[in-house]
């Protein structure tokens, strides 16, 4: 026996429209709630028929201009075609052998550098759970990002992967050049050690390193301190020549091409004329301009000041890409993005919570609150969020984590980010897939942990959007997230064209997996970076009977749900709440 709940909301409908009485014995129905203005009225009924013979739905559409009555052809459970659905072999055999319990929630993003660019190498990480792909414009030339993105492109068409492609900006970061082609220099305590604007012959005489920033000797003064990558190593200003700058070791450690720099007076950081240079560079919009044509997914932007050019930046993209939707992610790396992040969490599409700089900008003690802050707003603002930056360090070099990056990694996962991020450990490290394992075994053990202690948070989401329509799908949401929970439902599923509704869902952080169906593969491969969605592509029509049909006799046929299994379906075609046994 099924049963289903439908949610309408004549609130959006025409005003002329009128509601017509269910035709009933529906065909999985047992309840139909109907939302009204002032009165919610409840109808039940009853069928012991569970083959699927369809019932009438009262659907409104979602751009709240019309409605109507959907009488589906009694055809469902025909034969399926299983090529029709878009899931990838990692979804499906997860599902086939732990049950919808136990897939994973937390998404993870790795950053492709020289370890992980070849196919075989990008396939690996995909079948280990990565689900966004990042590529850093600070590194490798853009023909060798080209290529990266072709070969995930090329693993999602061949093997039905949805990886998205995060391209993310350079930035006016003041940094080191790349040390002439060795893979890292060692500075020792005390050894004097030359930054110059100058670019040296090759090979790069012993000692020096070049610096990108024009301004570099007449910014830093005698005294200060000069810090390596937020800390990997420590200099202080001995003397200035002209345009070279003596420094000596006062922290030894490994130099790294095109580490990051910056200089600290008087404890704290010198940031006037950072504060001058522009947020995206020249460079950066060559590189901008190179993610668009090439149908990046995510465009994240280093070093964001203010609200503003993220607003710039999306209208930008938007006028440029009309085929297809790129989201912009800030990254949070600066003093300023702390002081001003409400406002530009509110303008981007995402955030990430970059611990590398962050933690060369205020001191380091401070980084978990502020990642806390981050992840909450995002949560509340319905953004994703990412947490980046020295998960698993040791693993760059060491084939297991240490104690405390666990800790760490579970800590972001028990915030409920939506993403966790490998940087060094999958672009150069020796362990790329097994750093990846480790972020996948420690949040699917966290998650576990997280439901098996009932910990829902107590935290009342805030209402995001302001039209009524915005608040009636966040209803939706919410309440058949609880539902969920309260009914121990094995899955939620939602009908998505832009995905809005999903991430609705996504963000209710809901103890059963999402599945979520969208027509495009871009919007699928968007969804791949939010906090347990499943993303399928299939294309559905406004038939909500018949969509459910087609899905289950899908699913069923590859082995992913089986009749019996509790599902919840929303969509936003038809305002409803569904609640039904796979038939
Ligand atoms: N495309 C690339 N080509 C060469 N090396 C790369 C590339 N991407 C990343 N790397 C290496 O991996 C390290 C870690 O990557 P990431 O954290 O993205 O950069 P960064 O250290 O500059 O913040 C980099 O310092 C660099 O040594
Ligand atoms: C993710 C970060 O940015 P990038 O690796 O580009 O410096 C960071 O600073 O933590
Ligand atoms: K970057
Ligand atoms: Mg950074």
């Amino acid at each position: 026996m099924s049963q289903s709940l439908h949610f309408f909301t004549p609130t959006t409908c025409s005003p002329n429209f009128t509601f017509p009485k269910p035709s009933l014995p529906a065909s999985n129905c047992l309840f139909s709630i109907t939302f009204w203005p002032k009165s919610i009225s409840v109808k039940a009924s009853a069928s012991s028929d569970s083959n699927s013979a369809p019932s009438s739905q009262v659907f409104v559409s979602n751009n709240g201009t019309g409605g109507g009555v959907l009488v589906p052809e009694y055809s469902s459970l025909a034969v399926a075609d299983v090529s029709s659905i878009e899931v990838d072999a990692v979804t499906e055999a997860e599902l086939k052998e732990n049950g919808f319990r136990s897939t994973r929630r937390t998404k993870l993003v790795c950053t492709i550098g020289p370890a992980t660019c070849g196919f075989e190498q990008l396939e690996a990480l995909a079948v280990g759970g990565m689900n966004v792909a990042r590529i850093n414009m600070c590194h490798g030339t853009r023909e060798w990002h080209k290529s990266v993105i072709e070969r995930v492109r090329r693993l999602n068409e061949e093997k039905g992967f949805a990886v998205a492609i995060m391209m993310d900006t350079e930035g006016s970061e003041i940094h080191m050049g790349d040390l002439g082609g060795a893979s890292s220099a060692k500075a020792e305590d005390g050894e004097i050690w030359t930054f110059s604007v100058r670019a040296f012959d090759s090979p790069r005489p012993e000692r020096t390193i070049n610096v990108n920033y024009d301004g570099f000797a007449e910014d830093v003064q005698v005294g200060d301190e000069l810090i390596v990558d937020g800390g990997m190593v420590t200099f202080e200003v001995i003397e200035k020549i002209g345009p070279d700058v003596k420094c000596r070791c006062t922290d030894p450690g490994l130099l790294l091409p095109r580490a990051n720099l910056t200089f600290w007076r008087d404890r704290s950081l010198v940031r006037e004329r950072n504060a001058m240079l522009p947020t995206i560079s020249s460079k950066d919009w060559l590189d901008i301009d190179f993610g668009i044509a090439e149908g990046v997914d995510f465009i994240a932007i280093s070093f964001v000041k203010s609200a503003e050019v993220i607003n710039h930046l999306k209208s930008y993209v938007a006028a440029r890409s009309r085929d297809h939707d790129i989201a912009v992610i800030a990254k949070i790396e600066s003093i300023d993005s702390l002081k001003n992040l409400d406002e530009i969490i509110q303008a981007s599409d995402g955030a990430m919570v970059a611990r590398g700089d962050l933690g060369a900008q205020i001191p380091l003690e401070q980084v978990p609150s502020a990642q806390q802050r981050i992840v909450q707003l995002c949560r509340q603002l319905n953004k994703p969020v990412i947490v980046a930056s020295q998960l698993l360090e040791s693993m760059i070099e060491y084939p297991t984590p240490t104690r405390a990056e666990v800790a760490d990694v579970s800590e972001a996962v028990r915030q409920r980010a939506d993403a966790l991020m490998l940087s060094g450990e999958s672009a150069m490290g020796q362990y790329p897939e097994k750093a990846l394992a480790v972020l996948r075994s420690v949040s699917v053990r966290i998650e576990k942990w997280w439901r098996e202690a009932k910990r829902h948070e107590a935290t009342q989401l805030p209402a995001v959007g302001s039209a009524l329509s915005d608040s009636v799908s966040e209803e939706i949401c919410n309440s058949a997230a609880k539902m969920a929970n309260n009914l121990e439902v094995d899955a939620l599923f939602v009908y998505t064209k832009n995905g809005h509704l999903a991430s609705l869902l996504s963000r209710c952080r809901p103890d059963c997996p999402i599945f979520a169906f969208t027509t495009t593969a871009s919007v699928r491969r968007r969804l791949n970076l939010q906090w347990g969605l499943m993303p399928f592509r299939l294309s559905f029509s406004d038939d909500m009977e018949s969509n459910l049909n087609k899905t289950f006799s899908l699913l069923k046929a590859r082995g992913m749900i089986k009749s019996g299994d509790l599902v919840i379906a929303v969509s936003d075609m038809l305002q409803s709440i569904q609640v039904m046994n796979v038939p």
